[in-house]
């Protein structure tokens, strides 16, 4: 019988339990025998590992010692720039650590500049394999969380099967956790044949194996290298992922090494970065830059702005961590870390900045549009006046941590400024793409799914003249001109801890819009509305008079001053916060890229459909299941 069709079904015991378990289409279940009605199921595309093992509880023997080693993060960013071993050591024979274990996943790159030699180098002959050494995981949290624990061996022998599988534990938060359980059968055949099917099923499944990871310790609160040490580097060996990790030495160097043409970005399943929004912005231009260069498009000019094929990933632990958040629904970094290591991707729309100011004519193509200079891509929001000057002023106050962002924001709200500008904008003429349709972007978004199969001519109109004069287009052009407090270009709803609804809640992340957000200048009263709405957890700054949302594919700002002609005619102009970084050209052309890069995310299920889903995982209740189970509800109290 082929293996789709097989059902596995046996008898195991569990947590002292008799349970009938059984395997079937992908999906695992286990129930108890004498209470028929306490069911789990879990679906292969949610397991994470397989291990056979001689013990039901194993010791947590030889890895506190690994754990010495791994909870000094100064120790090991100081080894960062020194060359590290070629791979791993093999486990010893106690189930203890890797003598090398602490620096074997690092590479050294140089500090003050890039060597491509060194980094090719490097990056051949440095690769760290977990494969061999999935027992090295972190008892911190066995302790802390009690949702998993690893096991020393891998060798067929042992009759207790340990599965690792995540599973969204609070729908409120959007929160997963790997949880474990432990099938025990006397019999060594029936075990071995359910490991065999298990891992046979788990290779099949299209995960990333081999990433290469950059990780920002001078973001957020600096302690981005803690928390990978804390909790990527367990989940990542417990999933047999082998990890590539740069560690950065200074601002842009991702992107340098991503644009470097001395590195293979094709043996890699993945691109994944460990810090905040800029780093995630430094990682997805150098690559959306490597594919125009390898496809030998002008980097500066553009005609079009190519698809990577390659797969990216953030693990939030930066400031704010708008873009992780509207991922995922959350900032858990474990919750980051398992849907990376699960695989499953989607498309992400970027958009684009163009400086209007600086136009080429495309060589030896007469014919075609002259381009406009690109100056960055940007996944999160490009914020113009108050949020520009936040972030220009702010960056002074960097040792302040996240807390500059409310020291410069509080300066910034009682000077109330407002800077003149006009914007152009195309909406479409038949309101089908409403920014305030009450629609959120959720898993299986129906919206974007339609915008990536629906994809028309994405070509560059440069600022609206698609509809200039054509009667019959579907878009109109309208001119917003004025004083404003701020304008904002949101790719996403960027929703965040501190503004739950963002600028745009129902903006989506893959149907190839942006929403325009326009705020007027107006009284230090309506501000500060402004700002309480902003953090509220259902108002909207729609709502507010004096705030515009405007659904587009691009539009252009222009300032009446050109601010060259100096200091005088600088003061009156703002700059632009582009996914935190300032960006001082201001006038500017904005487009949206339909699902310009891939990223592994799983899509935030809507909190009914994840409600009846703990239900179905469990039925009828968590309190019959073995105690790795309990707690699926945690009603969004979980931490
Ligand atoms: N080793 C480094 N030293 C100095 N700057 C760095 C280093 N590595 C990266 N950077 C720069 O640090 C900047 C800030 O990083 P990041 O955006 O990740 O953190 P953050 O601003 O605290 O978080 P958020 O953007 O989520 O608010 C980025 O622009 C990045 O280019």
């Amino acid at each position: 019988m082929d293996k789709e069709h097989e059902v596995l079904l046996n008898g195991f015991v569990i947590a002292k339990k008799r349970y009938r378990v059984y395997y079937n289409a992908g999906i695992l279940v286990w129930e108890e025998e004498a209470a028929k009605k306490a069911k789990v199921a879990v679906p292969i595309t949610d397991i994470l590992s397989v291990v056979l093992s001689n013990r039901a509880n194993p010791t947590t023997n030889g890895r506190k010692r690994w754990l010495e080693c791994t909870n000094s993060p100064k120790a090991a960013s100081s080894s960062s720039t020194s060359s590290s071993s070629s791979r791993s050591a093999k486990a010893t024979s106690d189930g203890g650590p890797h003598d090398s274990s602490l620096d074997s996943d690092r590479i050294p790159v140089l500090s003050s500049s890039l060597s491509s030699t060194t980094t090719t180098n490097t990056l051949a002959t440095s690769s760290h394999s977990n494969r061999d050494s999935s027992d090295e995981l972190s008892n911190s949290d066995v302790r802390r969380e009690g949702d998993f624990y690893g096991d020393g061996s891998k060798t067929i022998v042992g009759k207790y099967l340990i599965i690792h599988y995540a599973a969204l534990v609070c729908p409120k938060t959007s929160r997963w956790r790997v949880k474990n359980v432990v099938l025990h059968n006397a019999e060594q055949r029936i075990v071995n044949h359910w490991y065999t099917r298990l891992t046979d099923d788990l290779r099949d499944q299209k995960r990333p194996k081999n990433l290469l990871l950059f990780l920002n310790p001078y973001g957020g609160k600096k302690n981005a290298l803690a928390l990978y040490e804390r909790f990527a580097k367990p989940l990542f060996r417990l999933a047999d992922v082998d990890v590539n990790l740069i560690i950065t030495q200074r601002a842009q160097q991702i992107y340098d090494i991503v644009t470097s043409k001395g590195i293979t970005l094709g043996c890699y399943d993945g691109l994944v970065c460990c810090g905040g929004d800029g780093t995630f912005a430094e990682l997805f231009n150098g690559l959306v830059a490597r594919t125009m260069a390898d496809l030998g498009l002008d980097v500066k000019h553009p005609p079009y702005l190519p698809k990577p094929n390659i797969p990216i990933g953030v693990i939030p632990a930066g400031s704010t961590d708008t873009v992780a958040y509207c991922l995922n629904g959350t900032t858990d970094i474990k919750t980051s870390i398992i849907h990376i290591i699960l695989g499953q991707h989607s498309g992400l729309d970027i958009a684009a900045v163009y400086d209007a100011t600086s136009v080429k004519q495309p060589e030896n193509q007469p014919g075609v549009r002259p381009r406009p200079q690109l100056l960055k891509l940007y996944a999160s929001v490009l914020s113009y006046g108050y949020l520009g000057d936040i972030a220009y002023d702010s960056e002074k106050y960097r040792w302040m941590g996240p807390k500059r962002y409310d020291y410069s924001g509080f300066k910034k709200f009682l000077r109330n400024r407002g800077y003149n500008g006009e914007i152009i904008v195309n909406i479409d003429r038949d309101g089908k793409h409403d920014p305030n349709d009450g629609v959120r972007c959720v898993e299986k978004c129906s919206r974007c799914h339609r915008a990536i199969f629906g994809l028309r001519d994405s070509t560059f109109t440069g600022g609206g003249s698609s509809s200039d004069g054509d009667e019959n287009s579907a878009e109109q052009q309208i001119v917003i001109s004025g004083k404003f407090l701020m304008v904002n270009g949101a790719n996403i709803s960027c929703s965040c801890q501190r503004s739950p609804q963002g600028f745009s809640p129902f903006c989506h992340l893959g149907d190839g819009q942006l929403d325009l957000v326009v705020v007027r200048h107006t009284s230090l009263f309506n501000n500060l509305r402004l700002l309480l709405t902003m953090t509220s957890k259902s108002k909207k700054i729609s709502d507010l008079p004096f705030v515009e949302i405007y659904r587009t594919k691009e539009f252009r700002f222009t300032t009446p001053y050109v601010g060259n002609s100096g200091a005088g005619e600088r003061s009156r102009l703002s700059r632009w916060n582009c996914d935190g970084e300032v960006l001082v050209e201001t006038n500017i052309i904005v487009e949206s890229n339909c699902q310009l890069v891939n990223v592994f995310r799983r899509g935030i299920i809507p909190d009914r459909a994840a409600d009846t889903m703990l239900q179905t995982m469990t039925t009828p209740s968590t309190a019959a299941l073995p105690n790795d189970d309990k707690g699926s509800s945690c009603f969004g109290l979980c931490k």
